[in-house]
């Protein structure tokens, strides 16, 4: 219901004017059928009753024209806001959360359930507007006999308690074809992902498609086509009320008791009339109640859309924070603690306490085995993990969630998996052009990628390529603490040597504060300290780890807790 509110904020003008044009077409249409019942009355046609039907029709015919635009515009301006919504939810969501719940989950809300949701939301004033077409109805019926409408009431009663034992099998059907949708979406991604093993291999494609995509998409339509069976059961049961009503009427009703002719050709017209709007809103039904499932995924996924995230102002700044980044002179990470949570019967992976002091113009390296922690630590630092117990201060000012996002503007970073917009987004520096050719060139891109209105020519780049193409875009952002995460493992030889002998010193001299996670023990010399993962506790670098500092020295912090104070 927060959602409904929610949209209806957003949207209650364009569901005004669509409620009331439908309102006033559900009226007319309903003062259509008294007009043509008098008219078949009369023996002489008066002309005030042609100019009513003619003024009625034409209002029947526009403002049913009206309402459907107005719910088509409707219902794809709710599309575009779910959609927006929800991206912004799952952008100020955690990235723990997000990962947990995992990218499948994620596509499937976007597409799947804002597509269920909006059609819904479009059906709800055509919910409204043929239930006020039949309460006119009811109400014409009862003016003709009270007697027949307790009737129709009484069978319209019997449909909805029907109608409401059958709905809650259907809408288990439908939350269980929409758990399934999550793990087809999975299989999507595997195919996107994994198209060239799937290729090379034939049995392992045979065995993608057959089994885990067959029973998948198998499933889906089982539980689909059993929600909208009884859907269809029950509307039919609906209709049968129907005829049963008007065949009593018919047939029944004039035995029973004296009743004119004319009483019951009105009785009979104002039911053919209903069974329309009856329809329509039985057809609606499935919708709603899969609106109802969506909505409930989207909650179970935490990903409210009628909630706001603390501190997050409207245009994704934060209020209230107190750090300046660009002047800074100390980052302390104090007792920090994380765990990832396992999976299955696995052992929680845990990390810290860590102690780490950074400063600008330090040239840090993290060595460590994989899966020691190193790229954990370093979402820790980057304020993407939150970290369970300890403290992250910026020049002794404490990082919480009203000024996580404006600490999170201290880096620039290439991760391992980073991915390449295919623009400098979000970089409308003078001259932006310029600049990143500058860097283009240092990069040796130059024969490769042009750069036109912060455009990237092309995208159909060597993965080392791409990865070059990503630290251009790093330091057009010109941030005061860089972190690379592998970067130099995709490179050849000589661009590696360039990274670690003329990228990074320059970073340095620019006073740059940098975090480098690297195996390439060739180059430890570079670096001012080395620190180490060891299963997540981060220990001195030994000496045949090589590091040295950039003057020659071996760094070895004395205490790594205190590496750099
Ligand atoms: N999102 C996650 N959920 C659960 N466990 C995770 C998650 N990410 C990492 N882990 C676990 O945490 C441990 C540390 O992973 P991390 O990626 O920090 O290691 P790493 O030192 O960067 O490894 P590598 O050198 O291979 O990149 C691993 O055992 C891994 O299985």
């Amino acid at each position: 219901m927060d959602l409904i509110r929610f949209l209806l904020r957003k949207s209650w003008r364009l569901v005004l004017c669509s409620v009331v044009a439908g309102l006033v077409s559900g009226v007319a249409g309903a003062g259509l059928i008294a007009v043509i019942h008098r008219g078949m009355n009369e023996t002489q046609v008066s002309s005030t009753l042609a100019w009513s039907f003619l003024v009625l029709a034409l209002a029947v015919a526009a403002c049913k024209a009206l309402s459907e635009i107005l719910l088509t515009r409707l219902g794809q301006s709710t599309i575009s806001e779910l959609r927006f919504q929800l991206s912004r939810r799952i952008l100020d969501a955690p990235l723990s959360q997000l990962e947990q719940l995992g990218h499948h989950r994620l596509l499937a809300a976007l597409s799947e359930d804002t597509d269920v949701i909006a059609q819904a939301y479009v059906q709800l004033p055509l919910i409204g507007i043929n239930v006020a077409t039949t309460i006119g109805c009811l109400a014409y019926l009862g003016w003709l006999s009270w007697p027949m409408l307790l009737l129709v009431l009484g069978c319209m009663a019997l449909g909805a308690s029907t109608f409401q034992l059958q709905e809650r099998k259907a809408i288990r059907l439908f939350t269980r074809s929409r758990e399934t949708s999550d793990a087809l979406f999975r299989h999507f991604r595997s195919i996107m992902a994994g198209i060239k093993e799937l290729k090379l291999h034939r049995e392992r494609r045979h065995a993608f498609l057959t089994t885990l995509l067959h029973r998948t998409v198998k499933a889906y339509e089982r539980d689909f086509v059993g929600g909208m069976t009884v859907y269809s059961l029950a509307s039919s049961w609906g209709l049968f009320l129907f005829y049963a009503a008007i065949g009593v009427l018919l047939f029944l009703w004039p035995s029973w008791q004296p009743v004119s002719i004319d009483t019951v050709v009105g009785a009979t017209l104002v039911l053919l009339y209903m069974m329309g709007p009856f329809s329509q809103i039985v057809e609606l039904l499935p919708g709603v109640g899969r609106a109802n499932v969506a909505l409930n995924k989207i909650d179970a996924l935490g990903l409210s859309l009628a909630a706001s995230t603390p501190g997050q102002e409207a245009d994704g700044r934060q209020a209230g924070t107190e750090l300046d980044i660009r002047r800074w002179s100390r980052l302390d990470l104090i007792g920090i603690t994380h765990h990832h949570a396992p999976e299955g019967d696995e052992r929680p992976f845990c990390i810290g306490p860590i102690d780490l002091t950074f400063r600008p113009g330090e040239v840090t390296f993290l060595v460590g085995g994989n899966g020691s922690g190193k790229t954990t630590l370093a979402l820790l630092l980057l304020g993407l993990y939150q970290q369970e117990s300890g403290s992250i201060l910026l020049d002794g000012v404490p990082i919480d969630d009203a000024n996580r996002d404006t600490y999170r503007q201290l880096f620039s970073t290439v991760f391992c998996d980073f991915h390449l917009f295919d623009s400098l987004l979000g970089l409308d520096q003078a001259n932006l052009d310029g600049v990143a050719r500058v860097y283009l060139e240092r990069l040796q891109l130059e024969s490769k990628v042009r750069i036109e209105g912060g455009l990237f020519s092309t995208q159909a780049l060597s993965q080392g390529q791409r990865k070059r193409l990503a630290l251009l875009t790093a330091y057009v952002e010109d941030r005061p603490f860089y972190l690379f995460d592998e970067w130099a493992a995709d490179q050849d030889p000589l661009f590696r040597k360039v990274f670690y002998t003329e990228l990074l010193p320059d970073l340095k001299a620019r006073g740059k504060a940098v975090l480098v996670i690297t195996h390439d023990d060739r180059y430890f010399s570079m670096a001012d300290r080395c620190l180490r993962m060891d299963f997540g506790r981060l220990v001195e670098c030994r000496e045949q780890d090589g590091a040295a500092g950039a003057n020659g020295g071996l760094s070895a912090p004395s205490r790594v807790a205190g590496a750099g104070k």
